[in-house]
């Protein structure tokens, strides 16, 4: 795809504006495609399909129709595996070993489940007496919401945005998506699969623009649109709430993270050294559930700073095509001029970089690339911006503790809430500090091992709401109590 248009409707459609942006290669800085720009029309022609699309053949099949239908899409994007994969890492610099791994088998996994797990989830019935002795039956249904707008960022474009849709499919609502104007390009091949699959037209619509004054704004400003799942920056979701305020539309955000490892004395040392530098690096560090903040116990401090700086000095940055690069670039240039802002902030506060902390040097085909070096800083004050702020890039600021409860002061010591990652052998000790922590997820021993039928969202300023298993139905339906007096 070059010409990146919009699919309203089950039709591919330009912009009456002619308006067109550019979809940049961050591992070279070249064009890979122009994409069209919505305006307030292909917003408002992609929810009006999205409307009438309830009323219309989707509205009237049976659950198993329905669900036949998004596992076709699953295999269609299965079948189709190579073609996703190739645009993913075309759109994000990500490497194909990552990507074939985790984005694109997730994508097609993210309609499986939610069309499985919809057909088997149960609803409550409650009998109640009545005063004349007859008594009462009520019985909850599920109803979709209606139009449900997705606005997804450009980290795990594809995963993030089925994570979204799928669930939201399964339960018989129709999409209009905006995916982030970095990464347009899986969003758009996807509607291919929904038309060849047999999805009827307007229930899968995507726009493309921007966030602000575009688009994504339009898309919120909507009146038509019954609810909105995000998933970004804090400040964004604070933006779409307000919006969403206007007409008591239902909202689901998954927001930023400044995500805490705890590494204890009695970990096993192997495991949290691959566990930590997959939290911290993989993906460039553009994961929200990732590591940017480590604490350790002094006992094993500066062995475990040794070894994660041969870990991370071990990786081979490289393009999405190279089978032994284990990193890619940044998503743009101007992600990578926050982070290395984010690093000259590090010096300026007097860390000490015990590695990297700059721009790797890159053959100059790859020269116009995002490219930045995997960076450790220990030594900083905890309320140096560089330890409160979520930096998305490749990157983690390790200190000593003393104390359990100490590190679990540290690690409950910000705004966000979103994930931990506990490193310790003690089984007393994981089950304590897990139940302390203020977050929607802590993993023990472990990092991003998903389970797509647990709760996932954040606590604090990193969420409202949770996905996954039962909490996406939750979101996506509506539930009516029936009540029959007998
Ligand atoms: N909690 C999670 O599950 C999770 C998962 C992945 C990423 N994230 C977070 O996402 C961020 C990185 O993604 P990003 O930079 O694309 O986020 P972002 O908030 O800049 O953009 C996300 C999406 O929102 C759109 N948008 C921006 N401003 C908008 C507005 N005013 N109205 C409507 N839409 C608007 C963008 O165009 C994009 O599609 C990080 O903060 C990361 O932690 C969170
Ligand atoms: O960058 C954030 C990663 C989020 C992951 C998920 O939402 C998921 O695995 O479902």
């Amino acid at each position: 795809m070059n010409d990146i248009k919009h699919y309203i409707n089950g039709q591919y459609v330009g912009s009456a504006s002619g308006k067109l942006f550019d979809n940049i290669n961050p591992a070279n800085g070249r064009v890979i495609s122009k994409v069209h720009e919505a305006g307030r029309e292909e917003v408002d022609a992609a929810v009006q399909a999205a409307k009438a699309a309830l009323r219309g053949p989707w509205g009237k099949m049976t659950l198993e129709q329905r669900t036949q239908i998004l596992h076709k899409v699953a295999d269609g994007i299965n079948a189709r595996f190579d073609e996703f994969l190739e645009a993913e890492c075309l759109d994000t610099g990500k490497p194909k070993s990552l990507a074939s791994h985790i984005d694109i088998p997730r994508g097609a996994a993210n309609f499986k489940v939610f069309a499985d797990m919809i057909k088997n989830v149960p609803t409550e019935s409650f009998e109640m007496p009545t005063p004349d002795g007859t008594g009462a039956l009520n019985y909850a249904v599920r109803r979709p919401k209606g139009v449900i707008g997705v606005i997804s960022p450009w980290n795990l474009p594809l995963l993030l945005m089925t994570w979204k849709v799928g669930p939201a499919l399964a339960c018989g609502n129709t999409v209009v998506v905006k995916p982030s104007e970095e990464t347009p390009t899986t969003t758009a091949l996807l509607g291919e699969v929904m038309k060849d699959a047999g999805v009827p037209d307007g229930v899968y619509n995507v726009i493309h623009g921007f966030g602000g004054d575009s688009a994504g704004a339009f898309l919120t400003e909507h009146p038509d649109v019954d609810g909105f799942t995000f998933t970004g920056e804090t400040g964004t979701g604070e933006v779409i709430m307000k919006a969403a305020a206007r007409g008591i539309r239902d909202i689901s955000l998954e927001l930023g993270g400044k995500n805490a490892g705890l590494v204890f004395a009695d970990c096993d040392m192997d495991k949290a050294i691959e566990g930590t530098m997959r939290s911290a690096f993989a993906n460039c560090g553009q994961v929200c559930l990732g590591t940017e903040r480590v604490y350790v116990e002094r006992a094993i401090f500066d062995e475990f700073v040794t070894r994660l700086k041969a870990a991370a000095e071990g990786l081979k940055i490289g393009p999405p095509d190279d089978s032994e690069a284990n990193m890619g670039p940044l998503v743009s240039l101007k992600h990578r001029e926050k982070v290395l802002s984010y690093y000259q902030q590090a010096v300026d506060d007097g860390a000490t970089v015990v590695t990297g902390g700059g721009v790797p040097d890159m053959p100059a085909e790859l020269a116009g690339g995002a490219w930045v070096q995997p960076t450790i800083w220990t030594g900083l004050a905890d309320d140096s911006a560089v330890v409160t702020d979520e930096i998305f890039g490749p990157c983690c600021h390790i200190r000593p503790f003393d104390t359990e409860e100490e590190a679990i002061e540290l690690a409950n010591s910000l705004p966000y809430g979103l994930a931990s990652a506990v490193w310790t052998e003690n089984v007393s000790r994981a089950h304590r500090v897990a139940g302390q922590i203020e977050a929607g997820i802590v993993w023990v021993n472990s990092w991003f091992l998903r389970d797509l039928r647990t709760p996932f969202g954040g606590s604090k300023q990193s969420g409202v709401g949770r996905e996954g298993g039962v909490h996406s139905l939750e979101f996506y339906t509506e539930m009516k109590n029936v009540c029959i007096k007998l």
